[in-house]
């Protein structure tokens, strides 16, 4: 912000493109209103950074996040988040005031004076120069580069993108909480417990699995995590204590009424909620306020890579292309210990050998289900950088490592797309959005002018829709049974069971049902999450309510209008539910009504939010470059991508860990005729003979005829093989019968031409 009020002087109009008078007349006007509000704007984020400090320096602002304040590790934001904030801030203020002075709406502020100010910095102006990119067959690991026309769409650290304009209170920042017909909305947590109350009937899921669940959220932390205010130095803030007004940005507080059916037995009126961090929007012209996404947008695998490099290369062991894992004298193939237990995650004190675990994204250790299927991952990148070096013992760590990961991000995809997307979906929804993979071939629709990122309405509201899947307890075949998640949340200790660990995790996650999608929560979720002190923890609902309105996600009624959705898609009485909440119907929170609605044919989710996730998945296939199923200098081969096309969650399953029979399909529970049970023993792995570089293993002989014949094998240059290792075919011949003759090989150039032949 010093920089850029440096840079004023200098800068001003220097790089300004202007078209006519009246263009000119209009910049003029805000580049005044910038230079005149500039420094009361700094001079207000100095005053709140002083502010911060003494509450740092007091020791208030320094929440423990195992704490049930915390939400522990998702108050975790990365230094690179916290640079940006500053920009945020000072983005919002200048376009309050200019909102102000011009007394106009901020849409036309976007709209009519929009255009990067030159006199701002911008967090988002060092373009990356995407020139190598083009034919590089590996995505980059910050998601860089992956649109070649704009390198910076879909990287870490950039702002999600909207749907539709965001609805604030004061149409820039505030978090929307002023009803439309006045008077405030109702409160995030007496909607919870009137309407996200867990329920005891008719809540099972007849055919997904809990698996289904823990992929959505494992795919969910791919593709999104949200940056959220901290204090000064990164600190964790808490906003129920008296030290900061409960709700003055960065707080915005959950109230408890007095009256509360569960928190008023322990005289809690307030839960801890920090509102997102600001940022500009990519473009860094004035508008709204924005959210940051910490990871790459894509599905790549970044929670298990890192969405920088500096994560990336400290989870590898630079040798054979692997991944580390942890070195655990009883169970070796963990994840990596975070034995500076900088996740805070809660440890038994009992075991010194048992600490949290690294990965790529640092909310792995929120559940035990969460870390074991980051080690099934793990594992299998592993295993598979193990089959490429098999087979082609030259290449080094770094293709090693690049192949695996491209190997595994495809088949993330792959499960994504084939196997999770149509139980969610449906088949109509599947076809009308194009979502379906290939059965051969490639796919023709990757299109640059399409922006992959995560879309606000998507990661704060529609598809949260799985935390109404989880169930109050993990199915676990080990030591001990079944837990309630209260008991795990934070806490690694059940993957390292001798007997069970997350064999017994993933098979209980397969071997029990999902929760259905619908307003019922478990209370494990909205009265016990991350409880640390006896009793209860936080509300899981409320919150995702909360964010909604601090991102100024817009109402129900308007998505649902957005998505041409038909009227009558709620039960009467849920409809009904709502309405007895909410003063206006317009009010009505996107999170509350788009969980509620009914099913659309063969999905388990209504149709707001399948429109809203359906648009997100495709813009996630047609905006990727890398998606598995493109040709182009970055693609498969074809054989390799029908290697691809075999995998299955439950293959991956059974080849890294010890567990015998699985359904078939992970997704959807065992029945005999639907989806039978498979043993393991019978599955095969990727055939690696796909990736080898150099001659292919001779093929059988042809039959004898006149006493000679014939066998081939191929020069097999297929990428990401190094050139000129050898050439085309090679045929070898040898005499039969009765008559032996010795074998010769020869090259098969230009069909025996100029090739001598030996031997007869
Ligand atoms: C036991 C299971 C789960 C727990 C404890 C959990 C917990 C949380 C928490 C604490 C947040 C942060 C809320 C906030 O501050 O705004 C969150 C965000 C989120 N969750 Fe979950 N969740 C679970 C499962 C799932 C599932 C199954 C899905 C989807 C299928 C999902 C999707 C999301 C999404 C999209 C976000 C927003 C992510 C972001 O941008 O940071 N979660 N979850
Ligand atoms: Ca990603």
């Amino acid at each position: 912000i010093r920089l850029a009020v440096q840079q004023m002087e200098t800068d001003l109009f220097q790089h300004v493109e202007v078209t006519s008078t009246e263009q000119i007349q209009k910049d003029n006007v805000l580049s005044r209103i910038v230079s005149e509000s500039l420094q009361s704007i700094e001079g207000a984020i100095q005053a709140a950074d002083g502010k911060d400090k003494k509450l740092f320096d007091l020791g208030i602002d320094r929440v423990d996040p195992r704490s049930t304040d915390a939400f522990g590790p998702h108050l975790l934001t990365s230094s690179q988040a916290v640079e940006i904030a500053p920009f945020g801030k000072l983005y919002t203020g200048i376009t309050k005031s200019a909102v102000e002075t011009l007394n106009i709406s901020v849409q036309n502020i976007e709209q009519q004076l929009s255009r990067p100010i030159p006199i701002l910095k911008c967090p988002f102006s060092n373009v990356p120069d995407c020139s190598h990119a083009a034919t590089s067959r590996y995505r980059s690991i910050d998601g860089s580069c992956n649109n070649l026309d704009n390198g910076l769409w879909g990287r870490s650290f950039t702002p999600f993108e909207r749907m539709i304009p965001a609805h604030y209170d004061n149409g820039v920042d505030e978090p929307r909480q002023t009803s439309i017909s006045g008077g405030p909305l109702p409160l995030a947590r007496k909607i919870s417990s009137k309407f996200h109350q867990s329920s005891l009937i008719g809540h099972l899921m007849p055919d997904l699995s809990h698996m289904a669940m823990e992929f959505g959220q494992f795919l969910s932390h791919d593709i999104q995590r949200n940056a959220l205010s901290t204090g000064h130095d990164g600190a964790n803030i808490n906003c129920c204590g008296n030290n900061r007004p409960s709700s003055e940005d960065p707080c915005f507080a959950i109230q408890i009424p007095t009256d509360d059916p569960y928190y008023s037995k322990f005289n809690r009126t307030c839960m801890n909620f920090v509102r997102a961090l600001p940022t500009p929007k990519l473009d860094c012209r004035l508008g709204q306020r924005q959210q940051l996404n910490q990871n790459t947008h894509y599905i790549d695998g970044s929670q298990i890579y890192g969405s920088d490099t500096n994560t990336s290369n400290s989870l590898r062991e630079f040798s054979g292309g692997k991944l580390k894992t942890g070195a655990d004298p009883i169970i070796p193939n963990l994840l990596p210990k975070d034995t500076a237990n900088a996740a805070n995650c809660i440890l038994p004190t009992s075991n010194a050998n048992v600490k949290c675990f690294l990965s790529g994204d640092i909310r792995v250790n929120q559940h035990p289900a969460l870390s074991s299927l980051h080690t099934i991952f793990l594992r299998e990148h592993n295993r598979i950088a193990a089959g490429l070096a098999a087979v082609n013992k030259n290449w080094t760590d770094q293709i090693l490592y690049d192949e695996a990961r491209k190997i595994v991000g495809a088949m993330l995809q792959h499960i994504t797309y084939k196997e999770y997307l149509p139980e969610i979906l449906g088949d109509a929804i599947m076809n009308l959005y194009d979502l379906n993979p290939l059965t051969s071939g490639y796919f023709n629709g990757y299109d640059s002018s399409v922006n992959p990122a995560s879309r606000n309405e998507f990661a704060a509201s529609a598809f949260r829709f799985g935390h109404s899947m989880v169930h109050d307890s993990l199915k676990y075949n080990g030591n001990g049974g079944d837990r309630m998640f209260k008991d795990v949340f934070l806490n690694p200790a059940l993957l390292y069971h001798k007997t069970g660990g997350v064999d017994g995790i993933i098979k209980g996650l397969t071997d029990s049902y999902s929760q259905k999608v619908d307003e019922h929560l478990s209370s494990q979720l909205t009265r016990h999450l991350f409880e640390s002190q006896p009793g209860f923890g936080a509300d899981l609902a409320a919150i995702n309510i909360q964010r909604g309105r601090d991102h100024g996600i817009p109402g129900y009624l308007l998505m649902k209008a957005i998505c041409d959705v038909d009227s009558n898609v709620h039960d009467p009485s849920v409809w009904g539910a709502l309405k007895a909440i909410y003063k206006n119907s317009f009010d009505i929170d996107l999170f509350s009504a788009g969980v509620s609605e009914k099913p659309v044919t063969g999905g388990k989710i209504g149709p707001t939010f399948a429109c809203i996730i359906a648009k997100q998945f495709e813009a996630l296939k047609k905006g990727d470059r890398y998606y598995y199923e493109n040709s182009g200098d970055q693609a498969f081969t074809p054989e390799q991508l029908d290697e691809i096309r075999k995998i299955s969650l439950s293959k991956l399953i059974c080849r890294n860990t010890g567990i015998t029979s699985i359904p078939t399909n992970a997704f959807t529970k065992n029945s005999s005729s639907r989806n039978p049970l498979m043993l393991c023993s019978g599955v095969t792995d990727i055939d690696y003979n796909r990736w080898k570089c150099g001659w292919s293993d001779w093929g059988t002989w042809t039959p004898c005829v006149n006493s000679i014949q014939f066998r081939w094998r191929t020069c097999m240059e297929q990428k990401p093989c190094v050139a000129n290792v050898c050439i085309n075919n090679a045929l070898e011949e040898q005499a039969c019968g009765s008559i032996v003759y010795k074998k010769k090989i020869r090259r098969r150039k230009n069909k025996y031409n100029g090739v001598k032949r030996y031997g007869k």
